[in-house]
């Protein structure tokens, strides 16, 4: 696809940069040189209004220092820049300090979080980022920790749990807590295995819990729960059926991703995830809309008692979310002065709805989609009958890896645009006749690819294949139209962040860090970094040098999908990269790829078992290890002689557990793991040919 033309609106004049009343809080307002909260303030706009950089010079951007993270792992994580000092975090919530000038490290925190909990991730044990509050750096461990640390020296302030370990549902957190005044508010993870999704606050300086409101409805059996959501919960419960997994499961609805805040409005702004079992008609007899999955809920936040939802996607069953980026903006519609928040969620759509009641103002589709026939009048879908599927395959757009997925979304006041990696994609769905959930494990109830089914989806998924695109794309929410697009190789292109001079960064698949014009697209500036970087990037100013700062690290969902399709890239561990203007330091060279895979052993085992490991490794393993076994953390077809050897202790006690490989023996026994074992020497010789 050609890049479309400029678009035609014409940029309002910069923000005004007066300094703020000492009083105002400083999240609200941060200082132009700083960076103190995911999305830099509470409009999480990812705008910055620093200027030293700009259109004509960024060509002259190079490293001013950078930092190798130790891991092949996806690294998520928005660093935040407060007073000379920056702070990153990694995989298993390793959290460290930076002099933001030099790279010199001033501490590193280490939470210790229990690597079973990698397990429990459906995307990697990835954290998207922290918070920050006054003399306060906030993590939010895997394990459902919440930490304040002194920014200074990194020592424990306070730490509390959100969640109990032995609920019997399958929590994580892989998204950034957030302060919101006093407040600091954080969701958790867990919708593709079975949780109960819920929110909660805790005051910032105690870790006192304030309030808690769960998305989904409990067992009515086990009584109200005492909690902020407790009066709304009549209402929830009858959008779900009577008999349904959602009693054991969980329902899910997790708010894994983006939460916002309105200091004025004081509303937080919950964006919800999909349910569990996917399948509607295994959690909820195919009836009802299943409230709040795939919704964005507003709350008190003060009290957390509910105010508003709007469901962008009634009984949802196709793992779309809603958690993606909610960014906040005062916009003219119609002739009115509207405030909205804007949200680009996985089914292909961006919203703009009215931030303070809940309105629906307007959508458009912005990539290819065959799930929605329109909104009727209260802004409410309608749902296409072609994608609510049975046992019969049936090919869906978006697919699960969403339109847009959690890479940040940034938006410009100057030019009006939305600015994100789009993913047009399609999946082919299916019920899996006969299906039971297993606890502590993926529970999509999608399956049943046999015989004439498996012919069918065959044929779609090639179709699927076919409409596969990725783009940078600008978006125009006012007149709900695209702006302009940049193709990109594929799937998985990094956050997006805006200045006010009209310049846009963003990690592309093409394995660079990036600069377009943000008003037209062109590409002004790449820089080749050896992974491709899917997180979000800041910019700040310290003794009057514009840093720009992103980690470069390949992996997460999108990695999954791309090594799933089996495509893989050359690649460096993980690094933190900080850009300045003249910035001279260059990167070593690109280690060694791997070698020639290993011949594997002869299969002796039966299609009947290698079937029943099939079966096993998808509910099991295929979260970490990848679709077919291909890639994942680590490409299981490719092991060596000595792994083989190793495998049952490896899989049942634990013998990796310090690299993040999980100890399965309470769900898996001695002849489970052979047939695993089994279909993974199968997948081996398959792919040595023979
Ligand atoms: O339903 C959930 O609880 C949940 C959690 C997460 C996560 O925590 O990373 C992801 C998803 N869903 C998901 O659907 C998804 O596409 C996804 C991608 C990623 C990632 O980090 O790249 N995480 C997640
Ligand atoms: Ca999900």
């Amino acid at each position: 696809m050609a890049l479309a033309s400029c678009t035609a609106t014409s940029a309002p004049p910069a923000a005004n940069l007066a300094a703020a009343p000492a009083n105002i809080d400083p999240l609200a307002n941060p200082a132009p040189g700083e960076w103190i909260s995911d999305g830099r303030d509470y409009t999480a706009q990812r705008y910055s209004p620093l200027t030293q950089i700009n259109a004509s010079n960024v060509g002259q951007l190079g490293l001013a220092w950078y930092d190798d993270l130790d891991t092949y792992r996806g690294v998520e994580a928005t660093p935040l820049y407060a007073d000379g000092v920056l702070y990153n975090t990694l995989s298993w919530n390793i959290t460290t300090a930076y002099d933001a000038r030099t790279g010199e490290v001033l501490w590193t925190y280490d939470p210790h979080t229990p690597r079973e909990f990698g397990r429990l991730a459906c995307c990697e044990p990835v954290s998207r980022g922290l918070a920050m509050s006054g003399n306060k750096v906030i993590i939010a461990t895997l394990d459902g920790r919440l930490i304040a640390l002194d920014k200074d020296i990194g020592e424990e302030l306070w730490s509390t749990r959100t969640f109990e370990l032995d609920s019997g549902f399958a929590y994580s957190i892989t998204g950034a807590p957030r302060v919101f005044g006093d407040k600091v508010v954080v969701g958790q993870s867990g919708g593709d295995l079975g949780v109960r999704g819920f929110v909660s606050a805790y005051d910032v300086e105690t870790g006192e819990k304030a309030w808690k409101f769960f998305l989904t409805p409990g067992d009515p059996a086990n009584g109200p729960d005492g909690e902020a959501s407790d009066p709304v919960m009549a209402m929830v419960r009858q959008t779900w059926s009577e008999e349904g997994m959602w009693k054991t499961l969980g329902g899910g609805a997790n708010p894994w991703d983006s939460i916002a805040y309105d200091p004025e409005l004081n509303l937080v702004y919950v964006g919800t995830g999909n349910s569990v079992p996917h399948a509607r008609f295994y959690r909820s007899n195919n009836e009802g809309d299943n409230l709040f999955v795939c919704s964005i809920v507003a709350l008190d936040a003060t009290t957390g008692a509910y105010r508003w939802h709007y469901q962008m996607n009634p009984g949802e069953e196709w793992d779309w979310t809603c958690t993606s980026s909610i960014i906040s903006a005062d916009l003219e519609i119609d002739g009115r002065q509207r405030q909205v928040l804007m949200q680009a969620p996985k089914n292909g759509f961006f919203y703009v709805l009215d931030r303070a009641t809940g309105e629906f103002i307007s959508a458009g589709a912005h990539v290819y989609q065959n799930w929605n026939a329109g909104f009727d009048a209260n802004g409410r879908p309608i749902t296409t009958d072609q994608v609510r599927y049975g046992v019969d395959p049936r090919l869906v757009a978006p697919g699960p890896g969403g339109a847009h997925n959690w890479f940040p979304m940034a938006f410009s006041p100057r030019t009006g645009l939305a600015y994100f990696p789009a993913y047009q994609s399609a999946f082919v769905y299916a019920l899996q006749p006969g299906w039971t959930p297993q606890p502590m494990r993926s529970n999509s109830g999608w399956g049943g690819y046999t015989g004439e089914a498996g012919r069918i989806r065959g044929e779609l998924m090639a179709q699927a294949n076919e409409i596969e695109k990725a783009w940078l794309t600008a978006y125009d929410p006012v007149n709900q139209r695209i702006a302009w697009q940049v193709p990109l190789p594929r799937h998985g292109n990094g956050g997006v962040m805006v200045t006010a001079t009209d310049v846009v960064f963003e990690g592309t698949t093409n394995q660079t860090f990036a600069a377009f014009d943000a008003r037209n697209g062109s590409v002004l500036w790449e820089y080749p970094t050896q992974s491709a970087p899917v997180a979000g990037s800041i910019t700040y100013e310290l003794d009057g040098v514009q840093y720009i700062a992103v980690n470069a690290g390949w992996g997460g969902g999108a990695a999954q999908i791309e090594r799933g399709a089996g495509i893989e890239m050359p690649r460096a561990p993980a690094r933190l990269l900080v850009f300045k203007l003249g910035g001279n330091v260059a990167l070593p060279p690109l280690p060694a790829q791997a070698s020639a895979p290993p011949e594997p052993p002869a299969l002796r085992a039966s299609e009947e078992i290698v079937r029943r490991g099939a079966e096993l490794f998808a509910q099991t393993c295929s979260v970490c290890h990848g679709q077919n076994a291909i890639g994942g953390v680590a490409d299981l077809r490719h092991m060596d002689r000595e792994t083989h050897g190793k495998f049952n202790q490896i899989v049942l006690e634990g013998l990796y557990l310090d690299k993040g490989m999980g100890r399965f023996d309470d769900i898996l026994d001695q002849e489970q793991a052979d047939a695993i074992h089994n279909y993974l020497i199968a997948r081996a010789n398959e792919d040595w040919g023979r």
